[in-house]
C-alpha cells in the first residue's frame, strides 16, 4: 500500500474583486483579461465592435456584459468563475450574477478567495460600499488585500493627491485592522499599471497589478493542524459502515484514535478508503475519504471527528460575528439554524452586543441590525456545539445562518465562548424539529397572519369572527387574537398612551408568530393605529404576513358605535380616542382591502376567508371539512 498523501497541488488561486459601484470593477476585469493575453481572439473584436458602435473608446465592461450573456443562456450557475494565467501561475476571478449573490458566495466560503483588489475610485476615495465590502473582508478573513487606485487619470496622475486617498484608504482598513499588501495606483481604463508600468507615474516605484497578483501567497498548509473532519454521511456497504467527510485540517491515519463529536466516543482508524483508488494508509486537509471505525460507532452527519489531545471549543453560548443579508432588519429572539460546516444546529439571537456604524466604522449599542449590516451579538443553543474559533484563511468557525425556509440570512463567524455577564438575559430558547413543511402536510396548509387594522367600529372582529366560522367548516385551523380580548389577559396591564400600543402590538405579533410557527391561520384585529408599529408586527412575524385594511370613514364608525366609545369620547369621559384625539395612520399598500362603509359583512367575510385560503393554500394539501 502506497502512502497517498496529497502533496499541496498547484491549484488556481482564487480571488474577489470588489468596490463601489461605478469604481470600476467590470472596466478592470476586461483590462485584466485583456492585457494579460488571457482573452479570446473573437471576445476583444466583440469589445472593439460594440464600443464603436456606441462612439466609444474601447469599454472594457462590455467584455462582462458579453461574459453575462453568455452565462444568461447557459445552465444556472450561482458563481461564475474567470479562470486567468500570469506565467506559469494560474488565478481565478471569483464573481457571481448579482449583488446578493456575490455577498452570499462571499460569506458562505462558495467564493473561497485568497485575496481580494479593493477598487476606489481615487477622484472620490473611499465610499460607502467601498467601507461595506472591506467590512466584509474583514468578516470573512480574507489577509491578502491589493487597493487598486483607479481613474488616477482623473487626478492628472498627481503624485500628492494620489497619496493623500492612499493614506485615506489606509486609514479606513487600519481602523478594520484590515492591512493593505500594497496600494497600486492605475487607470483600468487607459491600463497605467494593470499589466504594464505607466509612464505617467514615472514617481511609483511599486508593483502594477500583476505584479502585485504574482506576490499573492499561496494557500497556507492545513495538514499540520490538529485533525477536523465534519461527518456528511454514513453509508452501510457489505456489511461495513464507512463514515464520510472532507477533511478540514490535519491529517488521519489507520491506527489512529479519533473522537467523535459531542458524545466523546473515542474509536481507532481501521481503514482509509477513498473512490476508485485503493485505500490508503493516511489522508489530510482537503481529500474526501471513507473511514470505517473500530469499534463500530454510528456518528451522526455534523459530528466532528477530531485527534484526543486537540478537542475543538465547546459552548452553548457563542459570541459571533455578523453580517446581515435578510431585507428586514434583525432583533433578539429570532431563532434560525446555524450551519458549521456539515452540522446544522438551532440557534436564538440572546444579544446584540453591538452594531457597526457604517458612516464612521464605530460600533454602537444597538437593539437591531439592518440588511447588510454588520454587528456583534450572542448566539444561543439548547445543548452545546462544537466549534473552531474563526481564523482567516480556514473553514474554522465559518457559520451562516438560515432561516425556515432554508434560506441564508446571514454570515457567522464564530469568535468564541460568550461568558455569561453579570445581569445576562442568558436564555437558551429551543425550537422544533417539527418543520414547517410537516405541519402543512398533515394540516393541509400552511400558517399564516392577516393583521386586520382599522378605527374602533369599523369592523375588525364583525369580520374576523364571520371569516373564522367560514375557515373553520372548511377546514382550516384559525384563531383570532383580537385587541378587546387580549387586553382583557395577557395585555390587562396597558393603556392607549403610544408606548402602551407599541407593546400591545409587539405582544400580540409575538403570539400570531408563535401560533403561525404551530401552523395556524391567525387572524389578528388590533386598531394598531401607527404604521410604525405595524411594521414592528411584520418584521416580528417575518413571513406569511399579511395587512388587511378594514376600511370606513370615521363618520360611519361614530355612526355605527356599537360600544358607545365615541360618544364617551365626544363627551371627554375617554380621551386619547383613536380617530378623535389620537391619530389613525391608514396602510398605504395593504394587501386587502374591506370598505365596511360600502360591502355588507357576508360578502367582506366572504372576501376575506377567499383571500385567506389562497395564501395559505399548499399543492397536494389534504383538508378535513366539516
Ligand atoms: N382610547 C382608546 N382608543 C382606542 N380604543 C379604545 C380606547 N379606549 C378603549 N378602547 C377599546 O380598546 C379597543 C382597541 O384596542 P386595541 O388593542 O385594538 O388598540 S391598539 O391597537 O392598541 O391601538 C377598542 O376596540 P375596537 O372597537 O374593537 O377597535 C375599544 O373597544
Ligand atoms: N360591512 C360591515 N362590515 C363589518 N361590520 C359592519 C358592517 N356594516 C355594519 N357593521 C357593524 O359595525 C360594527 C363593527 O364593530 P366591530 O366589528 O366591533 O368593529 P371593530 O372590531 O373594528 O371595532 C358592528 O356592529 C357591525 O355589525
Amino acid at each position: 500500500m502506497s502512502e497517498n498523501i496529497s502533496s499541496s497541488h498547484e491549484a488556481a488561486t482564487p480571488i474577489v474583486i470588489v468596490g463601489h459601484v461605478d469604481h470600476g470593477k467590470s472596466t478592470l476585469i476586461g483590462r485584466l483579461l485583456h492585457d494579460t493575453d488571457n482573452l479570446q481572439d473573437g471576445k476583444v473584436a466583440q469589445i472593439i465592435e460594440s464600443s464603436k458602435k456606441r462612439g466609444l473608446k474601447i469599454e472594457w465592461s462590455f467584455l462582462l456584459d458579453s461574459l453575462q450573456i453568455e452565462r444568461d443562456q447557459g445552465v444556472t450557475v450561482d458563481s461564475t468563475r474567470l479562470p486567468f494565467r500570469l506565467g506559469t501561475r494560474e488565478f481565478v476571478i471569483v464573481d457571481a450574477p448579482g449583488h446578493r449573490q456575490f455577498l452570499r458566495n462571499m460569506i458562505t466560503g462558495a467564493a473561497d478567495a485568497e485575496a481580494a483588489v479593493l477598487v476606489v475610485d481615487a477622484a472620490e476615495g473611499a465610499r460607502e460600499q467601498t467601507r461595506r465590502h472591506a467590512m466584509l473582508l474583514r468578516l470573512i478573513g480574507i489577509r491578502h488585500v491589493i487597493v487598486l487606485l483607479n481613474k488616477v487619470d482623473l487626478l492628472d496622475f498627481d503624485q500628492a493627491r494620489i497619496v493623500q486617498v492612499q493614506k485615506d484608504v489606509g486609514d479606513l482598513l487600519t481602523r478594520l485592522e484590515l492591512e493593505a499588501a500594497v496600494f497600486v495606483p492605475a487607470s483600468a481604463r487607459e491600463g497605467d499599471n494593470i499589466a504594464q508600468r505607466s509612464a505617467n507615474m514615472p514617481w511609483y516605484e511599486g508593483p502594477t497589478l500583476t505584479e502585485a497578483l504574482a506576490q499573492v501567497p499561496t494557500p497556507d498548509s492545513r495538514i499540520e493542524l490538529p485533525l477536523r473532519l465534519p461527518v456528511q454521511d454514513v453509508y452501510r456497504f457489505d456489511d461495513k459502515r464507512y463514515v464520510a467527510g472532507r477533511i478540514e485540517r490535519g491529517r488521519v491515519r489507520v491506527g489512529d484514535t479519533v473522537v467523535i463529536g459531542a458524545q466523546k466516543t473515542p474509536a481507532r482508524v481501521a481503514s482509509i478508503e477513498s473512490w476508485h483508488t485503493a485505500p490508503h494508509v493516511a489522508a489530510s486537509a482537503g481529500q474526501s475519504v471513507a473511514i470505517t471505525l473500530e469499534p463500530d460507532v454510528i456518528p451522526d452527519r455534523g459530528d466532528l471527528l477530531h485527534t484526543p489531545d486537540a478537542p475543538p471549543v465547546e459552548a452553548s453560548r457563542l459570541k459571533t460575528r455578523l453580517f446581515w443579508l435578510r431585507k428586514e432588519p434583525l432583533r433578539v429572539g429570532e431563532s434560525f439554524r446555524l450551519r458549521l460546516a456539515t452540522a446544522e444546529h438551532a440557534v436564538t439571537v440572546s444579544s446584540i452586543l453591538s452594531v457597526v456604524n457604517l458612516d464612521d466604522l464605530t460600533e454602537n449599542p444597538g437593539t437591531e441590525v439592518p440588511p447588510e449590516g454588520f454587528a456583534e451579538i450572542i448566539l444561543s443553543a439548547s445543548g452545546s456545539i462544537q466549534f473552531d474559533p474563526f481564523t482567516p484563511g480556514t473553514t474554522d468557525g465559518r457559520g451562516v445562518l438560515v432561516d425556515r425556509q432554508q434560506r441564508i440570512v446571514g454570515g457567522a463567524p464564530l469568535i468564541g465562548p460568550a461568558e455569561i455577564e453579570a445581569g445576562d438575559k442568558a436564555i437558551h430558547p429551543t425550537s422544533s424539529a417539527v418543520t414547517a413543511q410537516d405541519r402543512a402536510r398533515v394540516k393541509g396548509h400552511k400558517g399564516g397572519v392577516f393583521w386586520l387594522t382599522g378605527l374602533s367600529g369599523s369592523g375588525k372582529s364583525t369580520l374576523a369572527r364571520a371569516a373564522e366560522s367560514r375557515l373553520f367548516a372548511n377546514g382550516v385551523d384559525v384563531s383570532v387574537l383580537d385587541g378587546d380580548t387580549l387586553r382583557a389577559g395577557l395585555c390587562h396591564d396597558l393603556g392607549f398612551s403610544e408606548a402602551e400600543r407599541t407593546e400591545n402590538v409587539r405582544r400580540a405579533a409575538e403570539v400570531a408568530r408563535i401560533l403561525r410557527d404551530a401552523g395556524q391561520v391567525v387572524l389578528v384585529t388590533l386598531i394598531s393605529p401607527l404604521r410604525s408599529d405595524r411594521e414592528l408586527a411584520r418584521q416580528i412575524i417575518g413571513d406569511d404576513f399579511e395587512e388587511v385594511f378594514v376600511d370606513a370613514d370615521l363618520s360611519v364608525c361614530e355612526q355605527r358605535d356599537p360600544k358607545g366609545l365615541y360618544a364617551a369620547a365626544r363627551a371627554g369621559k375617554i380621551s386619547g380616542f383613536t380617530g378623535i384625539d389620537a391619530p389613525y395612520e391608514a396602510p398605504q399598500a395593504p394587501a386587502l382591502r374591506l370598505q365596511t362603509g360600502q360591502t355588507n359583512a357576508d360578502k367582506l367575510a366572504a372576501d376575506l376567508a377567499g383571500f385567506v385560503e389562497g395564501k395559505v393554500a399548499v399543492s397536494g394539501g389534504q383538508r378535513q371539512t366539516s
